[in-house]
């Protein structure tokens, strides 16, 4: 059964783009230039006007006798703009905390120094060691992604964007499916292995996989493309996409650059994961607004009320996952998306029309109800049929019957 729906094109020619109130080159770009003088913090968009002038930074020298003297020196311009940087940087850290965000985006500025009389040591466990596996993550896709765009500027990308394959509509995909079956949609995940569960299936061919969710009855498919820690890759994106493959595809990232929104366009993503764990509001907000100029959807991933909190008040998300696996701990519950979707915060989603997605740890026909009967629209599963010899099988006893046709 071959995913229904997806070929209703979203906008992603200029015309369609017009309609909706941006001029095309407005969409290719939504950020202001950048100058000598200002720097656009990718995750917190603003400008951060980093003017060079003489900052003062004391200076500690430890004496002969033990004793510690203070200068004042002069510092350079550019030692000033990288204290600028720090600055900034602890600002976007500070952001985050206020909105409950847990993860820091980049290691502190190494191990604090500690001066005891002529003696100098590092607190273990504190600066460089990343707290938990998501904070692992996040670290490391920022030294990944600045590579990455030194290689493939954003410039090339905006180029790239003309020769991209159409768009498809992930969420009319996702409807169209649950109307038709009675059950959520299904965004079955493309993924090899992960930190939480080690290798899943060792014979991994994506492409034969994503093509026996779609015989399954999928209407979407994850397709992982961190290679460190799950083994995907856009490589796999690019392939699914070239393979004929109709359900609409989700570029399972860990976004924290807009630029990663432009090169998951380009290679055949048509939705994108933006986490509510990593992400603050701004980003959140600004970044959703680069999907809906690319004619992609924005999948907001959350985990707790906070972060659902949060969401619901930005403008313009269709899209929200309840993901079940605490990424920090790793500990899985579905119950989770029962607590998110009670009360008023579930009549609020529904009054905002936003379409729901139970995430993670969604193994029997059980397991598929219960998040159903919490309000669900649409699940995204990998492991319990990603394992399957034959995944589509996997599909149908996962629903407990045949949802391909
Ligand atoms: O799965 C992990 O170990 C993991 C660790 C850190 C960040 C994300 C992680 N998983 C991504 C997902 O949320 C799942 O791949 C997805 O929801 C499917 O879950 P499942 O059906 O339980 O494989």
């Amino acid at each position: 059964m071959e995913c229904m729906n997806a070929m209703s094109l979203r906008a992603s020619s200029p015309a369609k783009i017009a309609a909706q109130g941006f001029s095309f080159q407005q969409s290719l770009n939504p950020v202001p230039p950048k100058s000598a003088f200002f720097r656009l913090m990718p995750q917190t968009h603003m400008l951060i006007h980093s003017p060079f002038k003489q900052l003062s930074l004391p200076a500690i020298k430890s004496q002969q006798d033990g004793s510690a003297t203070v200068s004042e020196t002069k510092t350079s311009e550019g030692d000033a703009l990288k204290v600028k940087e720090w600055e900034v940087g602890m600002f976007q850290d500070e952001v985050a905390a206020s909105q409950g965000i847990k993860i820091r985006r980049r290691p502190p500025t190494g191990p604090p120094l500690h001066y005891v009389g002529p003696f100098e040591f590092r607190l273990q466990n504190e600066g460089n060691t990343p707290r938990n596996i998501l904070e692992e993550i996040v670290w490391h896709k920022d030294v990944e992604v600045s590579q990455m765009k030194e290689k493939k500027p954003l410039g090339m990308l905006k180029k790239l964007l003309d020769n991209a394959p159409p768009v498809r509509d992930f969420i009319g995909a996702l409807k169209e499916a649950n109307s038709r079956t009675g059950f959520p949609g299904l965004i079955a995940e493309v993924k090899k292995a992960s930190p939480s569960r080690g290798v899943l299936r060792e014979d991994f061919d994506p492409v034969q996989i994503a093509k026996a969710y779609e015989k399954g009855g999928a209407a979407c498919l994850s397709v992982l493309t961190d290679e460190k820690y799950f083994q995907g890759g856009f490589g796999n994106l690019e392939a699914i996409r070239r393979s004929g493959v109709k359900c609409p595809l989700l570029c399972k990232e860990f976004v924290i650059d807009a630029w990663q929104i432009y090169y998951a366009r380009v290679n055949g993503a048509d939705a994108i994961l933006l986490i509510a764990a990593v992400l603050p509001d701004l980003d959140i907000k600004y970044m959703t607004k680069i999907c809906k100029l690319l004619g992609l959807t924005a999948l907001v991933e959350v985990h707790d009320e906070r972060e659902m909190d949060r969401v619901l008040e930005i403008d313009g998300i269709e899209l929200v996952g309840i993901n079940n696996r605490d990424l920090g701990t790793f500990k899985v519950d579905i119950a989770n998306t029962k607590k998110l979707l009670e009360g008023e915060r579930g009549e609020r989603i529904r009054q905002k029309g936003i379409t729901v997605v139970g995430e993670s740890g969604l193994f029997t026909p059980a397991d598929i109800a219960y998040v159903q009967e919490a309000g669900v629209k649409a699940v995204l599963v990998g492991e319990s049929i990603v394992k399957q010899n034959d995944p589509s099988v996997g599909i149908a006893q996962l629903f407990g019957k045949d949802i391909s046709s």
